[in-house]
């Protein structure tokens, strides 16, 4: 008989949202299960944000060199593919293991394999010791989202974001189909790391939620480090050549010949592994349907992170915010529906586009003003040199900040400050008042309003 197990809350999924819902139950003096079925840590530190940055770190090294090369610093920078894929390995490779044992350690109950619905408060695990039900007062299901495929000929003959980040070699040409944020991080660390890249895209226009002329600046920048775009374009199919190199059709001009093809189209919940129906929640394509509660149609399961369905970004902090929101419905410790705060969202491109708050394109309509500064010519950024630095704040008629886009190098750090500034409420006064160290990234703030 299979052997059933009794949590006051269980949590499906063992990433940042899973993980940060299981400490605050803990915390409470709460008996919690985690079940996860492949890396505990999740996407972001293990196969998405993390090793991303850590590859980036590497392609920034080299840009830093390059902006100041001929004004004091001499020779040629190159990357060693292998050497900076084994430096982002050693980061990710102990991550499971010590996200796992830090669980056990405070008391949180970890249980490996797949998980599904059986009724409205039972879940069978399929262990590798053989199955186990776990029941559970109250759920949170933070199961993420897995990679979009493309249902063409030879589709399988491509990578997904996965295994890009872990790629042995950086082969002479690479294609990315896709023109969203992994697309263009992607790009950018390829080419920076010496490949040729083009970048295949269904659509008119790359990251749509960004400001188009931000982005119009990017995709120049793009283009000076040789990537190449092909809009208003689909793969058709994908055909391996004796050589292994790879022949992409496509719906519009010849065929190209690539060495790799990424795929980064989308990703899709994994709420479809679950078998919810068989605990009343319903799902919908963009994933688990949720209340202003993050509760389901099931009054005992909640979802939180990339798997819900809420009108957020689909980012780690969201994971964090939405999960930790749950477990204060779940522990009675809050009756108001959620309130998210401004949430800041960065493309870890060459150079990184970030934005915060009301965007640039829709202020207007809204009576809010738009203001554009262009910082290359500034303290911190002649200092390195850095070829694009621009921002655009959006102030309210008490010239109060409630938006900024950014596009630099140091964007995700600038975007930091500025959506501190719209959470507090700041205006000029309260920004000048603040003693930042000088000079640096967050000293040049008073120069936005
Ligand atoms: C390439 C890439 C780069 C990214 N970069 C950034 C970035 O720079 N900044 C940022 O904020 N966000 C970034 N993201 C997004 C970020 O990784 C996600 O928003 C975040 O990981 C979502 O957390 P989560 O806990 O909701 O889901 P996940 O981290 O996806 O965790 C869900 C877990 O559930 C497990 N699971 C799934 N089904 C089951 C099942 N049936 N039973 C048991 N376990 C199951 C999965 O194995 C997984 O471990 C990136 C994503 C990708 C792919
Ligand atoms: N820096 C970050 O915070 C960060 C970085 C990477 C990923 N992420 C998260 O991961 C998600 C997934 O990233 P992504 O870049 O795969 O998705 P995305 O939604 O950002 O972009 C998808 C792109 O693929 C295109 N597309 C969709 N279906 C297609 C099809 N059938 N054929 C061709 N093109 C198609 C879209 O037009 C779009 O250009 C992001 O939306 C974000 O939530 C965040």
């Amino acid at each position: 008989m299979t052997e059933t197990k009794h949590y006051d809350v269980a949590i499906i999924g063992a990433g940042p949202a899973g993980l940060a819902a299981a400490d605050d139950v803990k915390r409470a003096g709460k008996s919690v299960v985690v079940i996860e079925k492949y890396l505990w840590g999740g996407t972001c530190p293990n196969y998405g944000c993390d090793p991303k940055k850590i590859l980036l770190a590497g392609i920034e090294a080299k840009e830093s060199f390059d902006f100041l090369a001929g004004d004091g610093l001499l020779g040629d920078v190159k990357i060693e593919w292998p050497a900076l894929m084994a430096r982002k390995t050693h980061f990710t490779e102990s991550i499971p293991e010590r996200t796992q044992s830090q669980l056990e350690s405070v008391g949180i109950t970890t249980l490996y394999g797949p998980a599904h619905f059986i009724n409205k408060d039972t879940v069978v695990v399929h262990g590798v010791a053989g199955d186990l039900e776990v029941q559970a007062t109250d759920w949170v299901v933070s199961v993420g989202q897995r990679p979009a495929t493309l249902d063409i000929p030879g589709a399988e003959l491509s990578i997904d974001s996965e295994a890009f980040l872990s790629l042995p070699e950086m082969p002479q040409h690479v294609t990315i189909v896709g023109g969203g944020y992994i697309a263009i991080e992607f790009a950018g660390i390829a080419a920076g790391a010496g490949a040729e890249v083009t970048l295949i895209i269904r659509d008119s226009e790359l990251l749509k939620d960004f400001d188009s002329q931000y982005v119009d600046i990017l995709t120049k920048e793009l283009e000076k480090r040789g990537i190449k775009f092909y809009y208003n374009t689909e793969v058709t199919a994908i055909t391996e050549n004796a050589d292994k190199s790879l022949t992409l059709d496509l719906s519009f001009g010849q065929p190209l010949t690539t060495d790799l093809v990424v795929l980064a189209i989308g990703r899709v919940g994994n709420s479809d592994t679950l078998a919810l129906e068989n605990a009343g929640v319903e799902t919908d394509r963009r994933g688990i349907n949720v209340d202003n509660f993050l509760r389901t149609d099931n009054p005992h399961i909640y979802a939180a992170g990339d798997v819900a369905n809420t009108p957020v970004p689909r980012i780690t902090t969201a994971g964090y915010f939405e999960a930790r929101y749950a477990v204060s419905v779940i522990l009675g410790q809050t009756d108001q529906p959620i309130r998210y705060p401004a949430i800041p969202v960065v493309v870890y491109a060459t150079p990184k586009l970030a934005t915060v708050g009301v965007p640039t394109e829709i202020a207007a309509n809204y009576g809010y003003t738009v203001t554009e500064l262009d910082m290359t010519s500034w303290f911190s950024y002649y200092r390195t040199g850095e070829p694009v630095a621009r921002t655009k704040v959006v102030l309210d008629a008490q010239k109060h900040l409630v938006g900024a886009t950014v596009l630099g190098s140091h964007a995700d750090e600038l975007i930091n400050y500025f959506t501190e500034a719209i959470n507090n409420g700041d205006g000029y006064q309260e920004i000048r008042d603040r003693l930042y160290a000088y000079p640096t990234i967050a000293s040049d703030l008073e120069y936005f309003f």
